[in-house]
């Protein structure tokens, strides 16, 4: 069902006991402020009403053991699900912990604070800072800009603070990807697994394929805690392990990237981008780097004129791309337009070398069989 929010709003208000009323006008500047779910049931402010009232009936965030503030799954959520999009409170032009200009920061935020009603910006001074000891000391804004700042999309140089979304922990096996969805102007939480009611929702705070050791101070020094999930609490041999499977897909990722392959050397290409699916599969990786690479053996087989392998990668890299982010994100439309069209990619034909009408897709193969086939292993044409 997609709530509205003043739907929502007047609900609560029916529902409210009279001693909620101050936390019930923080609410109504809250949910106006810009929190939104298109599979909400209900929206209702986690900061201002009992724990216990699940927020649009989908997450909970209540304090975990040495954790803090935690978002946790009310009910059971499915994978692709849009656990929430939000606007952000505040928006910063680069990484708060990148700056240096820490006056100039200190005035942005401030002034961009002073903007907003005074429970909202009450709420922004309830997030967690993790700078509070810091020497030189540090104005608490940008520690909290610091400590919650999410980017708008990979890569981004831009950030925003969330009321609702910077209260997700980091987990290197995360359940859940945060992601910038520029058509709506809203980032967004999108299930990457199956997740179990009461369990954690959460994110990662690193990026790219970096080892236990560089994930650990990172999060240490920019963060303040230890991660002890089920990547880094392993013992040595298993923790070698995982280090030699994010080396090696950082090494197969810098070998697909350089463009050259594509036409050059295109089965290699294909076998390397197999390789990392399976690699990012046993670390348990499921966030973006999938229809990445999707896309890549999809640029692999339409650079090389095989239209029918380009549909099905198309058809891959548009269903993974719209767990991470929903069907509405930009790049899942151009996957979905790709599926239908892949000869109006701009690589088509660039040799003609697999050349194959989009109808060759075979049918009534084993999954096994089709595998081989997409993936051209000896023997299949
Ligand atoms: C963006 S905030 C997340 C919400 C925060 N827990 C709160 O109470 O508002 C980041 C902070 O949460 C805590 N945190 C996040 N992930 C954690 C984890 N896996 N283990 C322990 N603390 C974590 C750290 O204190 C970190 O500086």
């Amino acid at each position: 069902m997609v709530a509205t929010r003043d739907g929502n709003f007047g609900s609560l208000l029916k529902a409210s006991e009279s001693a909620f009323k101050l936390e019930l006008q923080q609410l109504v500047e809250e949910v106006r402020s810009g929190v939104d779910n298109d599979s909400a049931e209900e929206t209702q402010s986690s900061m201002s009403i009992p724990a216990q009232v699940p927020v649009n009936g989908l997450y909970h965030i209540r304090p975990l053991p040495g954790k803090g503030q935690a978002m946790v799954a009310a009910r059971k959520i499915p994978k692709g699900t849009r656990i929430i999009a939000e606007s952000p409170t505040i928006t910063l032009p680069g990484n708060p912990r990148d700056s240096a200009g820490v006056l100039h920061l200190n005035q942005l935020i401030t002034s961009q604070l002073s903007n907003l009603p005074a429970a909202t910006r009450q709420q922004y001074h309830t997030l967690h800072n993790n700078y509070t000891a810091a020497t030189p000391p540090i104005p608490p804004a940008i520690g909290i800009a610091r400590t919650n700042a999410l980017p708008f999309g990979h890569n981004s140089l831009s950030a925003g603070v969330f009321l609702h979304a910077s209260r997700i922990n980091h987990s290197c096996t995360h359940n859940a990807e945060n992601t910038w969805n520029a058509s709506l102007g809203k980032l967004t939480i999108h299930a990457i697994r199956d997740i179990e009611p009461g369990s954690e929702i959460t994110i990662s705070y690193v990026e790219g394929f970096k080892p236990c050791n560089q994930r650990q101070a990172h999060l240490l020094s920019a963060f303040g805690f230890r991660c002890v999930c089920e990547r880094c609490a392993v013992t040595d041999s298993k923790r070698k392990e995982s280090d030699e499977r994010l080396r090696r897909l950082v090494q197969l990722e810098e070998e697909i990237g350089d463009g050259v392959g594509i036409v050059a050397t295109p089965l290699a290409c294909l076998r390397k981008a197999r390789e990392m699916l399976r690699l990012l599969e046993e670390e348990g990786l499921g966030g973006a780097t999938v229809p990445r690479v999707y896309y890549d053996a999809f640029q692999v087989a339409i650079a090389n004129g095989d239209q029918a392998r380009a549909t099905v990668f198309a058809g891959r890299w548009y269903a993974s791309r719209a767990v991470v982010e929903g069907e509405d994100s930009e790049d899942a439309a151009k996957a979905k337009e790709m599926m239908k069209k892949p000869a109006e990619h701009r690589l088509f034909g660039t040799t003609m070398k697999w050349k194959q009408a989009a109808g060759k897709v075979p049918s009534g193969l084993s999954e096994e069989a089709f595998e081989k086939w997409l993936w051209r292993e000896k023997g299949t044409a």
